[in-house]
């Protein structure tokens, strides 16, 4: 689906002028809030699309709010190892990562993730400003330790994966008070100087919950949480999460993104929700509070 193709049903000026008007109240009650956009790099799959993601990052913050963008790119990095002969290789979502691995993990997000997201948002006529979790020492990390999911007493040697000891936020406070829209990139820096690769999805809850946002809205490349007969499950609570991970329908790469939805809700984050990222505008809709689509994570 094109997002710039016209639409076949033009809307009328008194439309047009009747939406925004509709808008008014939630506008008013979202100035100034913070909202950190997981861009996750299977959302990322067609150029107009991304073009409109910028485009509404820019938007949201013309609006009043105060975006962040956290970007993954688990897709992109796989391409590269791949064209490196090399094979990648995950555990309960979390990539394996050697010193080889852990160098193309950083030159893909943040040598060309970050940078095509920096680029597109600055050509929509935004201010983005590339960073990793190196930078202003936002983020922390350590060696994650990862127990067997079915024998805790086992644990799996993931190589350089982070696990976030600590999240300084006062570099992004800075950047947005200048204006400025922070594209983050998941890579922490260790107590030894030494990079680690951290899972997308992890960073943006952790940051949500540091910044105290309002809003986290992950983007991927499917309707929401889905049961297994398919069908999206519009609402989860943490007991459903529990036995939805436990009886394995939740799994791979939903695994760390449930997990840091669900701890960015219990943290305070009033509203957390995993969207499709290939439906044009979804971000806008759901930014905004016209709840379009999607799974809805509670804390209850
Ligand atoms: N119950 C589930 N509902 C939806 N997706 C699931 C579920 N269990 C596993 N998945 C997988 O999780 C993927 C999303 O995670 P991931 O590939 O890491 O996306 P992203 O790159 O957007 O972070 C889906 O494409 C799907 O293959
Ligand atoms: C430890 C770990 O798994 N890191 C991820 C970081 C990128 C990411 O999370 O990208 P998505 O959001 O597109 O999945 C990886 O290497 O793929």
């Amino acid at each position: 689906m094109n997002p710039s193709a016209p639409s076949p049903h033009p809307i009328t000026s008194a439309e047009r002028a009747a939406v925004l008007a509709s808008l008014l109240p939630s506008l008013r009650q979202q100035q100034g809030q913070t909202l950190v956009i997981k861009y996750g790099g299977n959302a990322m799959t067609e150029p107009a699309l991304q073009q409109a993601f910028a485009q509404d990052v820019v938007l949201l913050q013309l609006l009043g709010l105060r975006p962040v963008v956290v970007h993954g790119g688990g897709p992109q990095i796989e391409h590269l190892l791949q064209r490196l002969g090399k094979q990648g290789r995950f555990v309960q979502g979390m990539r394996v990562t050697d010193a080889e691995t852990m160098q193309v993990v950083e030159w893909v997000l943040a040598g060309q993730v970050q940078q095509e997201i920096v680029g597109l948002i600055n050509q929509a006529g935004g201010r983005a400003l590339g960073l990793t979790g190196r930078d202003g020492g936002l983020i922390r990390a350590r060696a994650l330790r990862l127990p067997d999911a079915t024998d805790p007493s086992l644990w799996h040697d993931i190589g350089q994966v982070g696990d976030i000891v600590a999240i300084d936020p006062a570099l992004l406070h800075t950047v947005q008070a200048q204006g400025y829209i922070p594209v983050v990139s998941p890579i922490g820096c260790g107590d030894g100087n030494q990079s680690f690769n951290i899972n997308a999805d992890v960073v943006a809850a952790r940051l949500a919950t540091s910044l105290q946002a309002d809003k986290l809205l992950m983007l991927t490349n499917i309707p929401g949480v889905l049961d297994r007969q398919g069908q999206l499950l519009a609402r989860l609570s943490m007991a459903e999460i529990e036995a939805l991970v436990a009886d394995g329908t939740i799994s791979g790469g939903m695994i760390p993104k449930i997990a840091g939805a669900l701890e960015a809700a219990k943290s305070g984050v009033k509203a957390v929700h995993i969207i499709d990222g290939r439906v044009p505008h979804a971000m806008l809709l759901e930014a905004l509070g016209q709840h379009a689509c999607g799974t809805t994570i509670c804390v209850d």
